[in-house]
């Protein structure tokens, strides 16, 4: 549940646990309610990371281009930069394009390296992260390679049916987007996102925002967050 508040420069939260049964196991899901905590105050000299999380078509990428014209974040898109990985013809593309067929996670080392290297050429110091970390074993990968842990977890919820009429009606030519590839896509979303969203909800760092609505309106939940940030 969310609650936007009218001064922008405090966001503060609480917590309320919700159990999911995810594949036959328990997790305990904590809710973040917005209210008045800070983020943190962003410094030219460490990056400033914005994780940002959800299923497949919850509009991620379309939000991320939104807080980047507002913003002045740089969009890190962890699929953009596996696909770009394919077109160049590298060692790793065949596999990577196998496993995006299938709905797959690619090996985390892979993607961390790929992010880092985006990261290290950027003359930005603020991040939004697009479509990762999608697993525990990406998160742990990250925190270990970047030594750091990101800043502020956004997380667009969406229900499937949405998802899968919006990834059905893309229309970017993508190898993942028909029918089987979703239905694998969110089959493993639901296996390994889960505890990373759990994780960051304890460290009292998401912010869940429900991706229902018109890409505005979503805009308007998400523009809250992040406004104590200077363009
Ligand atoms: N709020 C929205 N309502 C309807 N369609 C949307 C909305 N946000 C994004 N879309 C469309 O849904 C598709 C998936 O959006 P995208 O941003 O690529 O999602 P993701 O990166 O999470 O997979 C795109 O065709 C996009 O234009
Ligand atoms: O960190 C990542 C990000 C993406 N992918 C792969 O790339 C596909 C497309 O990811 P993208 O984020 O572009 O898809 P979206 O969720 O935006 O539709 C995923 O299904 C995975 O197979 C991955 O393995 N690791
Ligand atoms: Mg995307």
């Amino acid at each position: 549940m969310w609650r936007r508040v009218a001064s922008v420069s405090h966001l503060f939260s609480h917590s309320k646990s919700t159990k999911f049964n995810q594949g036959g196991s328990t997790f305990k899901i904590w809710e973040t309610i917005t209210s008045e905590s800070e983020i943190p105050t962003p410094s030219k000299g460490s990056p400033f990371i914005t994780f940002v999380l959800g299923g497949p078509g919850s509009g991620k990428g379309t939000q991320c281009a939104k807080i980047v014209e507002a913003f002045g974040f740089t969009h890190i898109s962890a699929g953009d930069l596996l696909r770009r990985e394919i077109a160049s013809g590298s060692a790793y593309g065949s596999v990577i394009l196998s496993t995006i067929r299938e709905g797959k996670i690619v090996p985390s080392q892979v993607t961390v390296q790929l992010i880092q290297k985006e990261m290290e050429s950027s003359d930005n110091y603020k991040f939004l992260i697009d479509g990762f970390p999608r697993s525990e074993e990406n998160r742990k990968a990250f925190e270990q390679t970047i030594g750091t842990e990101p800043d502020v977890v956004l997380f667009f919820d969406c229900p499937e049916q949405e998802m899968v009429k919006r990834v059905l009606n893309r229309n970017q030519g993508r190898v993942d987007d028909n029918i089987d590839t979703i239905k694998k896509r969110l089959e493993i979303f639901d296996e390994l996102n889960w505890p990373v969203i759990n994780y960051y909800s304890q460290r009292g760092k998401l912010h869940k925002i429900n991706a229902v609505g018109t890409v505005d309106e979503i805009f308007e939940k998400v523009r809250p967050i992040f406004a104590p940030l200077s363009k």
